[in-house]
């Protein structure tokens, strides 16, 4: 199987360009022959992934974090159809977040991802359909691999990508939902399950979940399963700082299902209207806009290297 590497240089902080050298040096031991492209910036791993599947390559490899993964999962896609349902999707994790990862209990070492994309063992994966309001206020269409949120964590990742994630993710989020929870103001949106009765919910966060974590190792959905056909939505509902300051183990070990404020659904399809301001979207880490919006899940839209 052809083996095309889409490697955002800036991940983990710079090392994955500084390391390049040394790191294609292993994949090449393992591989083979195998085509690379260094992503220049916003969107560009959608292009290298397509250009790669348009020039016959059929396993395409995320090295990066999460907005690498869901920018190359974008890139399977051509006018919202897969270009060749027969190419792969793997992932050389290299993130400073590593939600998607964490899901399939994943390690950041490179030999156990060479491993992964030695062997033919793929599985079905379920991909997310976003359409939005753009940052620019246009209307707009984004696939995604692990999470989609809005609320709170919209604006947690916001702090987050524009500070430094020099202090490791864990830190980082920490200290951007900290900051986050300040800034933010509880919001109504109404929200439409698979076309039934619409319903107003009150929005800390809600986070509609292929995958399992967000937030650098929140475990929000911990029973999203990246091939069953359904999103697991998790509705946070007026949680303030206190909550995640003192209680904030229960969000990564997932006690907080069993809380009043949170509830938990499954879904193929949701569509968000806000009712009380903007209320910002979290796609796989990246923020390109804000409700309304409409998710849809493709059931096995593409096969994932496991
Ligand atoms: N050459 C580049 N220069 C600057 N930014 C880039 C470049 N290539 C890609 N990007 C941007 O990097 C972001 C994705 O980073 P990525 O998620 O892979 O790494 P990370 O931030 O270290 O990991 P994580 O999201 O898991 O915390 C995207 O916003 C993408 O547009």
């Amino acid at each position: 199987m052809k083996t095309f590497l889409v490697v955002n240089p800036r991940s983990a902080n710079g090392q994955t360009g500084k390391r390049w050298v040394e790191i294609s040096a292993q994949v090449g031991k393992v591989l083979g022959d195998f085509g690379y492209g260094f992503t220049s910036g916003g969107m560009d791993a959608a292009r290298l992934a397509r250009q790669a599947i348009d020039d016959g390559y059929e396993c395409i490899v995320a090295v990066g974090g999460d907005g690498t993964l869901n920018e190359v999962t974008n890139g399977f896609f051509r006018e919202g159809q897969v270009i060749n349902p027969r190419a792969t999707l793997g992932l050389l994790p290299r993130g400073t977040g590593g939600d998607f990862r964490r899901t399939f209990g994943w390690d950041l070492e490179l030999t156990s991802a060479l491993e992964r994309l030695r062997t033919e063992k793929t599985e079905p994966f379920d991909v997310g359909r976003l359409e939005f309001t753009d940052n620019d206020g246009n209307p707009a269409t984004r696939f995604f691999a692990n999470i989609a949120s809005f609320g709170v964590s919209a604006v947690v990742a916001r702090e987050v990508n524009q500070g430094s994630k020099a202090l490791g993710g864990n830190l980082s989020f920490m200290w951007g939902t900290v900051k986050g929870l300040i800034k933010y103001q509880e919001q109504q949106v109404r929200l439409t399950v698979d076309g039934g009765e619409p319903e107003v919910v009150s929005v800390t966060a809600v986070a509609v979940a292929n995958g399992r974590y967000f937030g650098s190792g929140m475990f929000v959905a911990p029973e999203a399963v990246t091939h069953d056909g359904l999103f697991d939505v998790t509705i946070w509902s007026n949680y303030g700082l206190s909550d995640f300051v003192l209680k904030s183990k229960g969000v990564y070990n997932g006690d907080h299902v069993t809380w009043k404020g949170t509830r938990r659904l499954r879904c193929r399809t949701i569509h968000a209207e806000p009712l009380t301001g903007d209320v910002f979207l979290d796609v796989d880490g990246e923020t390109p806009g804000r409700l309304p919006c409409t998710m849809t899940l493709l059931p096995g839209a593409i096969r994932l290297k496991v």
